[in-house]
């Protein structure tokens, strides 16, 4: 006998959104940051020198003296619910949440915990059959979005039954991202006690080398600048921050932007980090607290860092408009 078309044993599709974020160590303490180094350094997608070469290095100088450096930096930023990076992505995923009922929302991370895999094992335990991967980049870069996705793809790969997926795209152009950014700067702005002359947008930096390869990581983050640039009345600037290692990295570097500036006359400055979907060492340790201080020395009088989108109810707004639209066929 053939079923009847409705049967009700045939459960409804359920749909599933992961929010993946870079990944953050488990402590403070040099021992988790060399672990953490040690999975994010070693990621071919990250640095990408040929494994002979690069293995000894990482092990040898890198990993002997980089994780208690670190540490260091990650106990300033560090808060009594864990690391920013992980706390404001886990936020962000409880809003969605809430925001969106009719999927079943949850976040990992790249390197580290949550893992990727662990939290696709989960969510096809509990009966998702479709999952949109959403890497939380605006600009895509190999470095960030395609090794997440490589990442729950190889997870994929271990499951004989496995759940349909949909990854999200690069959002750096798009007039709702566009839009949450500058809301969100304007009414940071506006709330300051001081006027700034200028609004510096500094984002992670990449070897140039991976420009030349054909990365669009640079050219997504030129386009974003041009669009805030076009939606905001402040004068914008732009640079490349967080260098590592010897290779020439993108340019202008954004401390040396930062001391430009102030030779340039100008005093009082707003620095806001667009390519970070959420507040993380690069940004509350590397920008409000360093960035600021060599601002200051060079002769600047006024520093504001504006955080990231975070879990604000602007990103909410703006990650329901992707995803509903990623999700278009899966849902109503
Ligand atoms: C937002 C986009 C990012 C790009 C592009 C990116 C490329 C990239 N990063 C490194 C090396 C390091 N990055 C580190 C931290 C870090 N990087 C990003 C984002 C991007 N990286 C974030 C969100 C963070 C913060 C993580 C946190 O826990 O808060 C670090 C570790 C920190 C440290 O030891 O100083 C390194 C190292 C490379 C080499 C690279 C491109 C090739
Ligand atoms: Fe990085
Ligand atoms: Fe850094």
């Amino acid at each position: 006998m053939s079923l009847p078309i409705d049967h009700p044993a045939i459960p409804a599709p359920r749909v599933g959104l992961l929010l993946i974020n870079l990944g953050t160590p488990d402590a403070p303490d040099a021992k988790s940051v060399r672990r953490y180094l040690a999975e994010f350094l070693s990621d071919r997608r990250v640095v990408e020198i040929p494994k002979l070469i690069w293995q000894p290095i990482l092990h040898g100088a890198i990993l002997t003296t980089r994780p208690k450096k670190s540490a260091h930096a990650y106990q300033q930023v560090w808060s009594d619910e864990g690391s920013p990076l992980a706390v404001h992505t886990r936020d962000t995923a409880r809003a969605l949440q809430q925001a969106m009922p009719q999927v079943m929302v949850d976040w990992a991370m790249r390197y580290g915990n949550p893992s990727i895999a662990a939290r696709l094992a989960d969510m096809k335990a509990q009966g998702c059959d479709r999952i949109l991967l959403a890497p939380l980049y605006p600009q895509y870069s190999a470095a960030t979005t395609a090794t997440a996705n490589d990442a729950a793809f190889a997870a994929l790969k271990a499951m004989r039954w496995q759940p349909a997926i949909r990854t999200l795209p690069p959002y750096h152009d798009d007039p709702a991202y566009i839009g949450a950014l500058r809301a969100s700067i304007e009414a940071q702005v506006a709330a300051l006690a001081f006027k700034p002359d200028a609004l510096l947008a500094s984002f992670h930096g990449m070897p140039e080398r991976t420009l030349h390869l054909g990365d669009p990581y640079h050219c997504q983050s030129m386009k974003t600048v041009r669009l805030l640039r076009e939606a905001l009345t402040l004068p914008v600037h732009m640079s490349f921050q967080s260098r590592f290692g010897r290779a020439k990295w993108l340019e202008p570097e954004t401390e040396a932007t930062l001391a430009k500036l102030v030779r340039e006359g100008v005093r009082n400055i707003a620095v806001t980090t667009p390519g970070f979907s959420a507040d993380c060492l690069e940004t509350l340790e590397e920008i409000a607290l360093r960035a600021k201080e060599v601002f200051l020395r060079e002769g600047g009088e006024n520093f504001a860092y504006l955080p990231c989108l975070n879990a604000s109810a602007d990103a909410i707004t703006l990650y329901q408009r992707l995803m509903s639209r990623e999700l278009s066929g899966w849902i109503d």
